[in-house]
């Protein structure tokens, strides 16, 4: 008897970043967008707690009670009273600490299956709020589509996806860490008032009507420059897409893989041999967007 719960990855489409607040966070306007690169948690009752991952980058996620995984299932355990016996394996296949929120991803699956599993039929709001303890990213990762994040970016207001957009993605050589990015982030306006973020109007309506070209001149990330400042080969990864032919180029979310704007599947194939030839990245991935969010794929039988 076990679930599985297939979850994407994520582009910030618009990342406007707020001054430092009290708690250390930053308020965000967070446009997020559902990206189809998926992760699959799979649980299943065992006699204890136990984490295992497959997958080309396996050896870097945290097999310990520290994976998001692992706190989702405690999480809810916790609120329902039981223990949090499961075995839970995760089949990634988003890059480890690249700015796609593949952990948030698995803490959302991981909750949703468990929830599946132990037949608790939580309702959905208090699903987002386990989900907004355990990180900023890990509500979008449960709901998908494409949504605005307020707040540190865990407030959701679903947004309206008229049409299908082509992606590409460069895996760079090494991680980012998120706390360092939006440190570097703070350094770099030092002495400087940061402005009060707000979602774009013509973003969410190039959004509404699927218009790859018109979200193209939207797009845009406030912790770009500093995960430059930290990945300064970024740069060259970033002028290899464009002069492949993308729409628009940017660090996902905090870097340091980069996303890709194409205007069609074959615009989409041209970037990705472009970036590949560039020999600026460790692979390249294509994806279509928007993707749905957590999905039980195999129930419990
Ligand atoms: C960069 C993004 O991925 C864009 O969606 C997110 O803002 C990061 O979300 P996340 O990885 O879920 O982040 P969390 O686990 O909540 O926070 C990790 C750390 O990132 C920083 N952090 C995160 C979110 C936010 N709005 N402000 C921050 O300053 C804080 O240093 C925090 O301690
Ligand atoms: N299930 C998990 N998968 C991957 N990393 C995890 C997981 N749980 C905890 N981690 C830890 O979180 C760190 C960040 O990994 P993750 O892949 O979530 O980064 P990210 O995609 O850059 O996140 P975000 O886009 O949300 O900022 C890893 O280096 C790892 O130590």
């Amino acid at each position: 008897m076990s679930v599985t719960v297939r979850v994407p990855a994520k582009v910030n489409v618009q990342l406007a970043v707020g001054g430092a607040r009290a708690d250390g966070f930053h308020d965000l306007a967070n446009v997020f967008l559902a990206v189809g690169l998926y992760d699959e948690v799979t649980v299943t009752p065992a006699d204890r707690l136990r984490i295992t991952c497959s997958g080309p980058d396996a050896h870097q996620v945290p097999l310990d009670h520290s994976n998001l995984a692992a706190r989702a299932a405690l999480a809810l355990a916790g609120r329902s009273g039981r223990s949090a016996d499961v075995h839970i394996h995760i089949a990634k296949d988003i890059p480890v600490a690249g700015g796609m929120a593949g952990g948030s991803a698995d803490g959302a699956g991981a909750l949703l299956a468990c929830d599946e599993l132990w037949g608790l039929g939580t309702p959905r709001d208090e699903l987002l709020a386990i989900c907004a303890e355990l990180g900023s990213d890990v509500p979008f990762s449960l709901i998908g589509g494409a949504a605005l994040g307020t707040g540190r970016g865990e407030q959701l207001t679903p947004l309206e996806v008229g049409g299908t957009f082509h992606w590409v993605f460069a895996l760079a050589d090494g991680g980012l860490s998120t706390p360092a990015v939006y440190g570097e982030f703070d350094r770099l306006w030092e002495g400087r008032e940061v402005p009060v973020p707000e979602a774009s109007p013509e973003l969410t309506e190039a959004l509404r009507l699927g218009d790859a070209t018109a979200l193209a001149e939207t797009v845009g990330n406030d912790l770009q420059p500093a995960a430059l400042s930290l990945f300064p080969s970024l740069r060259q990864t970033l002028t290899a897409g464009g002069e492949g032919g993308a729409l628009a180029a940017l660090v996902s979310g905090s870097g340091p893989t980069t996303a890709f704007l194409a205007k069609d599947a074959e615009s989409a194939e041209s970037v990705a041999e472009a970036l590949l030839a560039s020999d600026t990245c460790r692979s390249v991935r294509v994806a279509l967007a928007p993707a749905p969010g957590a999905t039980v794929v195999a129930p419990a039988v």
